[in-house]
């Protein structure tokens, strides 16, 4: 279970104030619960983890099974809440150098329609040419034209490639019970598909099978993954007094430390695979966040990597910054640095010391150096990068971003503002519909 720490905030704020948003807390807490707040459509994912069947698992593991046991490549396409969730996941959890590795246990998890690069797309194509690929194609609208475009093309290479029955056994489809382009050609084609329920937003969305899927094909446990997020559910939820319960504690800090002039939340790893952990982490809070033109905007580094290009800036930058350091407490593996007779590279003093031990003194002298500098730091302790562990890390952040949403007074489960691009870019190519649009646009130019 992981632990919550903001000791190394209360220089720069005080633990009374924190504790005085328990009222607030509260207040959000029934809302969410009773369904009387902004929102209250898309609030399917608070009970989630502790409602899955063993059947509904069951189901996405045998689906999950077929393309294992078909394919080499599996493309996972998607963007945003469609696609960040499992890559966080799948990533957080499987070797670092998986698809390099000659003997694979699962097949190799690329993503695609999260951009429209022609350049990413054309090798995509090229390189699976000779690969028997499969597709999941994951959109709750349907209607996403990153991932449109990708599975329009990604769909023809398989047919044509693998011959039309075998693709209908390697497509799949998660999307809406009934709307949209993706539902409208999975039922055409009779793939086998997923609902991704009405009451869940995208960003929300990772415990349904937009993210279960792919993280069971990429051969991770599914089961533990929801007993965390299960666990979780219980250690945030409305009953538990404020100062045990991390989501609590979490969301009131972060937005006591916004008051206070601190308007950037960058959410710090000491671990390469919790990269894409970061990436979900930024949809979540800055698309339920950030509106009325408010919400705390949020960043994210991978250190020590980091240290070495925006150290400078967040030691004596602008002081409007607070850190929210994930820390892993064990690593999976042990690799001891080596002795070296002739030292030229003086690092003796090392010699015997786990890798990991550097990396934590590491953690712990750019806490101290930060906290220094100006920056609150609030850590977040993970046991470990398990499923079980990841699956309490997602449940968690999901549950503090609703309730922090409303501590600022925002509704946390829409986003409008994603409009305001897509209505540009249908005007500028002419879509159909878009003609209005598309004048008042031409005269803009
Ligand atoms: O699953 P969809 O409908 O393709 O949407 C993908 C993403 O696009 C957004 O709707 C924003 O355009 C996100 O909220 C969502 O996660």
């Amino acid at each position: 279970m992981i632990s919550l720490n903001i000791e190394k905030t209360l220089g720069f704020i005080s633990k009374e104030t924190v504790f005085a948003y328990d009222a607030q807390v509260k207040a959000a807490q029934e809302a969410l619960e009773n369904g009387t707040g902004k929102g209250n459509d898309f609030l399917g994912w608070l009970h989630l983890p502790s409602s899955i069947t063993p059947e509904h698992l069951a189901d996405l593991k045998a689906t999950a099974q077929v393309l294992r046991d078909n394919c080499e490549v599996v493309i996972v396409a998607g963007i945003g809440g469609s696609y960040l969730g499992a890559r966080a996941v799948i990533e957080a959890l499987s070797n670092s150098f998986t698809w390099l590795q000659d003997k694979k246990t699962a097949p190799v998890i690329i993503y695609a329609g999260h951009n429209i690069g022609e350049d990413y797309l054309y090798e995509l194509t090229e390189y699976l040419k000779d690969k028997k690929f499969g597709v999941i194609n994951i959109s709750k609208s349907g209607t996403t034209t990153e991932t449109a475009l990708a599975f329009r093309l990604l769909k023809k290479q398989c047919e044509d490639q693998r011959g039309r029955d075998m693709a209908k056994k390697v497509i799949v489809a998660v999307t809406d019970a009934r709307k949209g382009a993706a539902r409208v050609t999975a039922d055409k084609e009779g793939y086998k598909s997923f609902i991704i329920p009405d009451n869940v937003g995208g960003r929300f969305s990772v415990l349904t099978p937009v993210g279960l899927l792919p993280i069971a094909v990429a051969g991770f446990d599914i089961e533990k993954l929801v007993a965390g997020a299960a666990d979780m559910e219980k250690a945030c939820a409305a009953n538990v007094p404020f100062a045990e319960n991390p989501a609590a504690i979490y969301a009131a800090t972060r937005n006591e430390l916004y008051k206070k002039g601190k308007k950037i939340e960058i959410l710090v790893n000491f671990n390469p695979k919790l990269h894409y952990v970061s990436e979900w982490w930024k949809q979540l809070y800055g698309e339920s966040e950030g509106k009325d033109n408010k919400g705390i905007f949020p960043a994210a580094v991978d250190f020590s990597t980091d240290l070495h290009s925006m150290g400078q800036w967040i030691q004596e930058g602008e002081r409007t910054i607070f850190e929210t350091v994930i820390s892993v407490e064990k690593v999976n593996h042990k690799l001891e640095v080596p002795s070296d007779e002739a030292n030229l590279d003086g690092l003796n003093f090392l010699a015997g010391k786990r890798v990991d031990e550097v990396n934590k003194m590491a953690e712990l002298g750019t806490q101290l150096a930060h906290v220094d500098g100006g920056v609150p730091n609030m850590r977040i302790v993970l046991p470990e990068l398990s499923e079980y562990c990841i699956g309490g890390l997602l449940y968690f952040f999901e549950k503090a971003c609703g309730i922090s949403g409303y501590l600022l007074g925002v509704n946390p489960f829409n986003q409008p503002g994603v409009e305001a691009y897509k209505k540009n870019m249908f005007a500028l190519l002419n879509k159909p519909g878009y003609e209005e649009e598309s004048k008042a646009i031409q005269a803009k130019l």
